[in-house]
């Protein structure tokens, strides 16, 4: 079989776009068996990519398509705040909407992403959800700071779940944070039962982050979306940040904006930043031999 694809990023954060619109494709289960797919995401034995990305058509009313996630692990996930940004630019670019306000159903529910005039996307990215249970994480009590043991050593973290579970720690310099090392152990933190991602936030002021993330499902990336807005909301519950905050990730920069102080639960996370398209190509997939 062969598929179309288009290889695009959002400031870094690299994906390959599967139309499922136009070609056809499981309607569920990965678009490709996950062997093939992790072999895909390899930057040296495949095209490379964090994330795939799956466009099909919608399956309700009221909701213009389909938006389907997988890590380069394999892994199918709910969430992926710079993926949407391609998402919408993907849509209009090949001429599957014209809208400006487009409205996605994803493994977490429901998006609304809007484009502006000046190319950029915003995101919405719903409510964050605080209660351990909700993001998954195992704790006693929902708290502001959680205290985390891996290995001989012990990390305060925050955690929240927007769509997709993340825990986020202070650092003085991202420069020099242990992303490396400490990123892969706190991912596969037995209290995150879905493993987690892994923010280290440096804060500069009380609009603007420096922010480096340990992505589930593909180790570090230059930008993640859904990263940038947990951190802000956990800099925010720490009382270290406003509503409106610059996140200044290794790959560029996002804005995002949350009403912290008078949010009512039901307000969404706003997130902005560009989308950018690199090339289109195809690939020709394997078929499973037929059994006799
Ligand atoms: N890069 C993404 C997040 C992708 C999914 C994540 N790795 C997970 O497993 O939850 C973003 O921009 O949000």
């Amino acid at each position: 079989m062969r598929l179309k694809f288009t290889k695009m990023h959002g400031l870094g954060n690299d994906f390959v776009v599967v139309d499922g619109v136009r070609q056809p494709l499981p309607e569920n289960g990965p678009p490709l068996p996950a062997e093939e797919l992790r072999r895909l995401g390899d930057r040296h034995f495949g095209i490379g990519f964090d994330q795939m990305l799956v466009v099909q058509p919608a399956r309700k009313e009221g909701v213009d398509f389909r938006y389907r996630i997988f890590n380069s692990d394999g892994s199918e996930v709910n969430q992926c705040g710079n993926g949407a940004r391609c998402f919408a630019r993907f849509v209009r670019d090949e001429e599957l909407t014209d809208k400006h306000e487009i409205r996605v159903e994803t493994a977490a529910g429901e998006m609304t992403l809007r484009v502006t005039d000046d190319g950029l996307v915003t995101v919405d990215m719903g409510a964050p959800r605080w209660a351990p249970e909700a993001i998954p994480f195992t704790a006693k009590a929902e708290a502001d700071r959680y205290f985390l043991v891996a290995g001989n050593n012990g990390y305060e973290v925050s955690a929240v779940g927007l769509g997709n579970p993340h825990c986020v720690l202070l650092v003085e310099n991202v420069d020099n944070a242990p992303v490396d090392t400490v990123g892969p152990l706190l991912e596969s933190h037995e209290q995150f039962p879905e493993r987690v991602n892994v923010g280290f936030m440096q804060v500069i002021g009380r609009n603007e982050i420096r922010l480096r993330v340990y992505e589930r499902g593909a180790g570090e990336t230059l930008a993640c979306g859904s990263g940038a807005c947990a951190a802000v909301l956990c800099g925010q519950r720490l009382g270290l940040l406003d509503d409106t905050v610059t996140v200044h990730l290794l790959g560029g920069t996002l804005q995002v904006h949350y009403p912290y102080s008078s949010q009512d639960g039901h307000s969404g996370v706003l997130m902005t930043g560009p989308a950018s398209r690199v090339y289109d190509g195809a690939i020709d997939i394997p078929q499973p031999s037929k059994a006799r």
